[in-house]
């Protein structure tokens, strides 16, 4: 069944007590992308993925997954596999344990695919879980999510544990599988130095909402850091909305928006694209600028737009 979205929430809120850890969240994610989600501690990205894992429910608005599923409803579950942040499986348990629980749990199940996993990588099946390296853990936890085939993989800070090397083995194994499977991936991660080379759709929440989304090629096609006299800069913030605007004695630099285009702006003024780290560094210094699809994105000149 052709799935358009896989995860699609409009004004969607969770509140914990008296704080709202999500709040009037809008977002459509379209399938067929690897997703990086962006924003700092406790902007609620646990909570997202959560949501749409279907291990809580939210306090307002709806949320689906995977079309028009519901998330934790029977077939929802059956097609996403969902890696908790510092995953812990049971440590005393060998690794052919824990397949042999994934088999008996999923009505979809590749133990065949599992074990080829972790051969080539060369993780003994009879090793306990808690004695392998946090490297070969999250392998493990990768090679057992997969096992679902799933349509939807979520994935929670898979990168935070892991040294260099590692980071690099499993992003590796993931884009594999993303390749052979033409699986979706949702991933939060606090690596933006390292989302250029993995990921093809960004998602930034700042404060519980959605501060941007959008496909990364779009997204840096839509930028443009400008770099000229201070003297012209105000006239040229009144004309482009600003996402981040720092003046540096005689010379300003200002990142705006221009609608894919080159900014319309004189000849002392330098223009760059911008990479993908870049631009999400400065959407976390200014929580209230934002870049979102639809109407909801359009920009007004003079403005950073509020989501
Ligand atoms: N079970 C809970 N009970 C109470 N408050 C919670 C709970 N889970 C999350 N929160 C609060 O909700 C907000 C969002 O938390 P969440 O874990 O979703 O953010 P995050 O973006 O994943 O953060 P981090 O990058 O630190 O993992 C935070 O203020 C957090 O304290």
């Amino acid at each position: 069944m052709a799935t358009d979205t896989v995860i699609d929430c409009g004004g969607i809120g969770k509140r914990y007590r008296r704080s709202w850890a999500l709040r009037d969240c809008h977002l459509a994610v379209p399938a067929g992308h690897v997703v990086a989600l962006v924003g700092p501690n406790g902007a609620g990205k646990t909570t997202l993925l959560s949501l749409a894992a279907g291990l809580t429910l939210p306090s307002e608005g709806a949320m689906t997954v995977l079309g028009d599923q519901l998330p934790g409803s029977p077939r929802a579950l059956d097609r996403i596999g969902f890696v908790a942040q510092n995953a812990a499986l049971y440590p005393g348990l060998p690794v052919r344990d824990l397949l042999a629980i994934g088999r008996h749990l999923n009505r979809r199940w590749d133990d065949a695919r599992a074990r080829d996993h972790l051969d080539g990588l060369g993780i003994p099946l009879e090793r306990k879980y808690g004695r392998l390296s946090g490297g070969q853990q999250a392998q493990v936890s990768l090679a057992l999510a997969l096992a679902k085939r799933p349509e939807l993989l979520l994935l929670d800070e898979p990168l935070a544990a892991l040294d260099p090397l590692a980071r690099h083995d499993f992003m590796s194994a993931l884009l594999t599988a993303v390749a052979e499977d033409g699986l979706s991936v949702v991933f939060s991660s606090h690596a933006v130095n390292e989302l250029e080379q993995s990921c093809d759709y960004l998602v930034v929440l700042a404060g519980g909402r959605v501060q941007v989304s959008g496909e990364v090629d779009d997204l840096l096609a839509d930028h443009r850091m400008l770099t000229g006299p201070t003297a012209e800069a105000d006239a040229v913030a009144e004309r482009l909305p600003v996402v981040r605007d720092r003046r540096a004695g005689a010379q300003s630099h200002l990142l705006v928006r221009t609608g894919g285009v080159d900014a319309p702006v004189s000849g002392g003024w330098r223009q760059q694209r911008i990479g993908l780290e870049e631009l999400v560094l400065a959407y976390l210094r200014e929580p209230a600028a934002s870049a979102l699809p639809g109407p909801r994105g359009a920009v007004r000149p003079n403005q950073k737009v509020l989501s």
